[in-house]
């Protein structure tokens, strides 16, 4: 029974979707511990921001194939480890964006109203209207740092209510922050003119500790500084300093360098005015629907072996590109395997040749799905799309990439694989012709027009009567069924190469046999 392991709260849409196709197993809370001792059992893991799905807890999985994070932030998850380990990490890019913005414009109109302590205030019976007199968004400058779904939604409403926004995205282009309506600044002139500054970037050893206290010395002392982006990306101890000193105005924070916030930070002893939320960007009934249907939908799919929308460590590998891409991808895989057996030993380096029609397509997914079928026999089951190239990285396996846009010989074009390793270079052609067929039009630059088999021998022989014959009657008489025999030469009488179809694997006494036929000087059992 396929079993899905659920760790944080999750909408029950989200739930409903994976019980169609799976045991679903709630288990929120769970320590790391006993994460690592039940993840053995399960095929899929849902999270959220709650669970750190570690390295160790990735390396205790022994049948995991999809872990999915129902939001944005993926920095919970040692992606480089579930790469390694081949499981896919899906996300959801685009369903908490709303709610991410709007919780940021409901922090600064609160911090600028002071909102929670007059509430606080009234509460307690007090009616303290002049204490409590606060400043208008309109007209104010907004410091919009990291331009993406959630900065530019931010943007867009900030821009509605009067602001004037500047913004700062070393990816964004300005043609990009035009139509956002952002002016793009540098990071020091966005802290030093801002009156509201607002962080909307993933955390990442560059961005940790961003805002520091140089920079927010740097910061108008009127100014208030927004943070529903990730913990980390301020200094808390400088923050609280800050706000203590009345460096800066105000602060509204909803994420934490540690969550759940600890009693002993420093935040918790800060006098002015800051607002605290619990990591609720995220939290309206509205995205937690869209991200838990969204990653839902993925964990669903890939369990039943299609593939996933939003795939953090697969790129270039979207469904439609797998789907117009099928046939190809199959002859890549098949090459690959096909070579890796013609070659043996060690390969370090594999160069992949499009041609033709293949021009079209994207050759990433054509190279991971060759190296896919390259690694398959040295590592089984373990290699799949997501850690391909991350293995043959590892095996200093390099890839070159060349894309011949000559008039091909074949109307379909062609895919070439060239290996460079221990046993010197080798080399395989394939193509699709018009019917969907793969066929192999070369091997080691001999023409030969084969559809790849189970069970193959390629061998290499001397072109001179007699050989075929031999070869055909040592295998009949050994009770190996050939279905099919191609021989390639490049010159009368010279090198050639047999590729048979055969029906059965063959058996390792007779490989030797063969071996020994006077003109064969080589024979390569392939099994695809
Ligand atoms: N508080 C909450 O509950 C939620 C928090 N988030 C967090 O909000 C952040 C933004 O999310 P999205 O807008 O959906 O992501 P996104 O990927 O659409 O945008 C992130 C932007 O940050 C930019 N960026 C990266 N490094 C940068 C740097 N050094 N300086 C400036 N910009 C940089 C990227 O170019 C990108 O445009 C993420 O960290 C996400 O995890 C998202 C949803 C809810
Ligand atoms: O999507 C994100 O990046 C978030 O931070 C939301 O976190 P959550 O799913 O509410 O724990």
């Amino acid at each position: 029974m396929t079993k899905v392991l659920i760790t944080d709260p999750i909408d029950q849409k989200g739930i409903d979707i994976l019980s169609q196709v799976a045991q679903v197993d709630h288990k929120i809370g769970i320590s790391d511990s006993e994460l690592a001792s039940i993840i053995g059992d399960y095929d899929a893991l849902m999270i959220r921001s709650g669970t750190q799905v570690t390295e160790e807890i990735i390396n205790s999985s022994s049948k995991l194939r999809i872990i999915g994070r129902a939001g944005v932030g993926v920095d919970n998850v040692d992606v480089k480890a579930a790469t390694q380990k081949g499981v896919l990490v899906v996300n959801s890019p685009g369903g908490n964006t709303i709610a991410a913005a709007e919780h940021t414009i409901a922090m600064m109109l609160a911090l600028s109203r002071h909102i929670p302590i007059a509430n606080s205030s009234t509460l307690l019976g007090k009616w303290e209207r002049k204490k409590f007199v606060g400043n208008e968004l309109y007209k104010k400058k907004l410091g919009v740092v990291g331009l993406g779904k959630i900065g530019a939604h931010v943007a867009k409403v900030a821009n509605a209510l009067g602001m004037e926004v500047c913004g700062y995205d070393p990816f964004v282009s300005t043609e990009r922050a035009q139509q956002i309506q952002v002016k793009l600044s540098d990071l020091e002139d966005l802290f030093q003119q801002s009156d509201y500054v607002t962080l909307h970037l993933p955390r990442t050893p560059e961005t940790e500790n961003l805002v520091n206290m140089d920079v927010l010395k740097n910061m108008k002392s009127s100014a208030k500084l927004i943070n529903c982006a990730r913990g980390g990306l301020i200094d808390e101890e400088a923050l609280a300093q800050a706000l203590n000193q009345s460096l800066i105005a105000g602060a509204a924070i909803d994420v934490f360098s540690k969550e759940p916030l600890e009693s002993n930070s420093p935040l918790l002893k800060v006098e002015k005015n800051l607002i605290l939320t619990p990591h609720l960007g995220a939290s309206t009934r509205e995205a937690q629907e869209n991200v838990a249907v969204d990653v839902a939908e993925q964990i669903r799919d890939v369990l039943l072996g299609l593939s996933a929308r939003t795939a953090v460590n697969i790129p270039g590998l979207s469904p439609d590109i797998m789907d117009s891409l099928k046939p190809h991808l199959q002859l890549a895989e098949t090459m690959g395997l096909l070579i890796s057996q013609l070659s043996g030993g060690q390969i370090q380096k594999l160069e992949v040749k499009l041609q033709g029609e293949f021009v079209q397509h994207p050759s990433q997914p054509l190279i991971i799905a060759s190296l896919k079928g390259l690694l398959s026999k040295a590592l089984g089951d373990r290699i799949n799309y997501v850690n391909a190239s991350l293995e043959a990285d590892s095996r200093g396996i390099s890839v070159v990439e060349n894309k011949d846009e000559a008039r091909p010989e074949f109307a379909s074009g062609s895919l070439q694989l060239t290996t460079y390793g221990d046993n010197g270079d080798h080399s395989v052609a394939g193509s699709i012709f018009a019917d969907g067929e793969l066929r192999i039009i070369s091997i080691d630059q001999y023409p030969v027009n084969v559809s790849p088999s189970r069970y193959m021998l390629v061998t290499r022989h001397r072109d001179m009567p007699g050989i075929i014959g031999k070869l055909g009657s040592l295998l009949g008489s050994n009770n190996v069924n050939i279905a099919s025999m191609q021989v390639g030469r490049k010159i009368v009488r010279g090198e050639a190469v047999m590729v048979l179809s055969i029906d059965d694997p063959i058996p390792n006494k007779l490989l030797d046999t063969i071996i020994e036929v006077d003109g064969i000087t080589n024979a390569n059992p392939v099994t695809l």
